[in-house]
Formats: C-alpha cells, structure tokens, sequence
C-alpha cells in the first residue's frame, strides 16, 4: 500500500491502526488506538501475559485456583489464563474454585456458567457454600438482618471462603478477576475512609504472601470495558453499596478523561505509608482456627478492648476472633448487627464499637459490597 493510499484509509477513519487491513470495530480506552477485533483479542491476551510474566504472578508447577463467579471478569479470566497457559507453556495447574453465596436468582444461575466453563474450558471445578461453610444462606442472612449491611457479610464470608476453598484444593495462590476500574474504585473508597492500611496494600498485584494463601489480580491494568465475553449480573443485594458510587464517579472520569483510572491506580501506588502506622495483625483465629489474613478482634467479657494493646494486666482471657466468626457468632445468637453497628463511642476513623451485655468488640469496620482490600 503506498502512502497516499493509507492516508486515505486513515481518513476515513476506520481502519485498525495496527494491522491497518481491517476496519477498526473497536477504540481503546488505555491508548485511544481504533482497532479491529483480531487485534484486540491478541494485544488484550499480550498485555495480560506481560503482566503476568513482569510481575512474576506465577512458578512453573503451581496449581492455581480461580476465583470463578461465573461473571465477566473471572469468566474471561479462566478463558485467557487456561489459553495463555498452554501458549507459554506456563505449567500450571488450574482449577476453577466458586463460592455459592445461596443468592437465589443471582448466584444459582451464575453457577451455572461457571459449570459450563468447567467442561468448556476443561478446567476442574470445585464448589464451597456459605450454607456447608457457617450454616447460613445470604438468602437466610438478608431475612435476620435486612439489606442495609448484608454486603459486610457476604464480603467478609466471601474472602475466608475462597481462603477454604483454595485450601481443600491443595493450591499455592488463588487468582480473582479484579480489574483496573475495581481497583481504582478501592483506591478511591480507602481514601474516602482513611484507611491508610487498606490503601497501601489495595494496589499491590499480589498480597497476602504472609497469609494462608497469597493472592494476585492478574487483570489490575485491565480496563472493565474490555473485559469481553460480558455477562453483566449486579448483585440483587447490593443495589445502594457505597461502593456503587465510587464506580459511577469513575465512569464519570473515564467519560471525561480515559486515562483516569490508571492515574488513580499510579496515586494509589505512591501514596507512602508512614512506618508508625498501625497495620491489621494476622495470625490464627481461636474459635475457628482457621488462619486468617484479616483483622483480628479482640473479645474480653464486659471489656472494651484494643488490638495490639498489652493485655497481661487484664484479668480476664483475651480471645482472638476474625471477622468471620464475630459476624457468624452474632447471627447464631440472634444478634445479626453484632460487629456491624457503629457506636456513639466509636472516635476514630474506620473504628466500630458493639456492646451487649456479654461483650465487646473495638476496632470493627462496617464494609459495604467487595472487600475494601480484596
Ligand atoms: N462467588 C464467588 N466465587 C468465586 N470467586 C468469586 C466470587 N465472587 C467474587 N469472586 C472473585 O472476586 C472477583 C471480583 O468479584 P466482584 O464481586 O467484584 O465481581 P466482578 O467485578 O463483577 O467480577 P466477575 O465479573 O468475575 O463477577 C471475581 O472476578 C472473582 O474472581
């Protein structure tokens, strides 16, 4: 093709600017290149396998869960990674690993793709539910505790979940379908709370190294809208999350300026934690035993206690629980808001405070919908 002839094409517009053969069916909002679809899906896989390769995501002979929900972005995820694994010789073992909220009507048929992609893309599945896990269905939860802070449960059930799941199929790290935009909306939701904790570790493409199983977010440059093979599916639960707000400002951003969400994930990369600032302790849970790589809370009977404080003058027993468990324990006894409600007493940021007659709980936070640090 000689110069005047691609300018010409050029001008019409529409042709992919990098095989410049093909019409451009689509704009990409990263780099505001016209492309054809063939490219998109081989920049999209390239871009995803750079990530992964840059970061060191992954090690020869891991075996790999994926968080499969049966939406959008671990469907596409599962897709690219099992493709991408057997292209680069990766030499992982994958598994799909779903939880089953009990959401009827939302998760029921989201399980059903993600059975589909068992057999589609010949991965092994394995189901965990709220029910077999804590004896409750979020069905069940949203009955006793009503809509405005069931997305606390399901998000912090969600994560030790997935931790379990993970666990019973013997795998090295699990994967979630985390994209640029939701991670740009954490980074906006941690500042909008302070919590200067959250925020230093939300953007980081693997965490919980230190924990029980560490987790990485190969999508974490992916921009949602081209996140394809879309299966759009809004919890029926969470119609009003805080949350539900970040992301409308974010598309507002994006509308205005397409690069917005990169930026925000770059600030929140280099926001600096100051070495004094107090991080969430992990370690082992004494109810469940199970390790978690949450917040701990502290319960003493009638006491108000602190994390981290020292204890030894204090004459009662100190008992370590993770969130699972205060919130579950709060369900069996009847108490659905114990470890929810926000306290009067509560001063600082992010700081909650239940009482009843039995015990008390410092340093809970109230999260809406997602985990405010995956
Ligand atoms: N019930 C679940 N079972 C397994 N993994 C889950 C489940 N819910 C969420 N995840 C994991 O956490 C990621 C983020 O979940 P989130 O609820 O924010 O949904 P999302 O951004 O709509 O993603 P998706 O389109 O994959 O549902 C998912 O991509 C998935 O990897």
């Amino acid at each position: 093709m000689d110069g005047g002839e691609e300018r010409r094409k050029r001008a019409v517009g529409r042709l992919c600017s990098i095989c410049h053969e093909k019409k451009a069916a689509l704009k990409r909002p990263k780099t505001l290149d016209q492309i054809c679809r063939e490219c998109f899906y081989a920049v999209f896989e390239e871009e995803i396998h750079k990530v992964i390769v840059e970061n060191n995501l992954f090690k020869p002979g891991e075996r790999i869960a994926i968080g499969a929900s049966g939406g959008k972005d671990s469907t596409v995820l599962a897709y690219v990674l099992s493709k991408l694994n057997q292209e680069h010789n990766y030499g992982l073992d994958l598994f799909l690993l779903s939880v089953d909220e009990g959401i009827t009507g939302y998760r029921d048929d989201s399980l059903e793709t993600v059975k589909r992609n068992e057999i589609q893309y010949g991965l092994p599945l394995k189901i965990v539910s709220y029910k077999e896990l804590y004896g409750w269905t979020m069905d069940e939860i949203v009955k006793a505790i009503g809509l405005k802070n069931n997305c606390t449960f399901c998000g912090v059930f969600r994560r030790q979940a997935l931790d379990r799941g993970a666990a019973l199929l013997r795998t090295d790290k699990l994967v979630t379908g985390h994209n640029a935009d939701d991670i740009a909306e954490t980074v906006l939701l941690n500042i909008l709370r302070g919590d200067i904790a959250r925020l230093g570790r939300c953007t980081q493409i693997t965490t919980g190294e230190d924990g029980p199983i560490p987790r990485c977010k190969p999508f974490k440059y992916t921009y949602e809208k081209e996140i394809l093979d879309y299966f759009s599916t809004e919890c029926i639960y969470s119609p009003n999350a805080y949350r539900g707000f970040a992301r409308e400002f974010i598309k507002d951003l994006e509308q205005i300026r397409p690069r917005a969400i990169l930026d925000i994930i770059r600030s929140g990369e280099n926001f600096r934690i100051s070495s004094s600032t107090k991080m969430p302790e992990q370690g082992t849970c004494e109810r469940c035993g199970y390790i978690s790589s949450q917040k701990f809370l502290d319960v003493v009977n009638d006491k108000v206690v602190k994390v981290g404080k020292d204890f030894m003058n204090k004459s009662r027993a100190v008992i370590k629980w993770c969130k699972a468990c205060v919130l579950l324990d709060g369900l069996n006894r009847g108490l659905p808001k114990f470890g929810i409600r926000r306290t009067k007493d509560s001063q600082k940021v992010g700081e909650h405070r239940v009482s009843n007659s039995e015990t008390t709980v410092a340093n809970f936070e109230s999260k809406q919908c997602g985990n405010l640090d995956f």
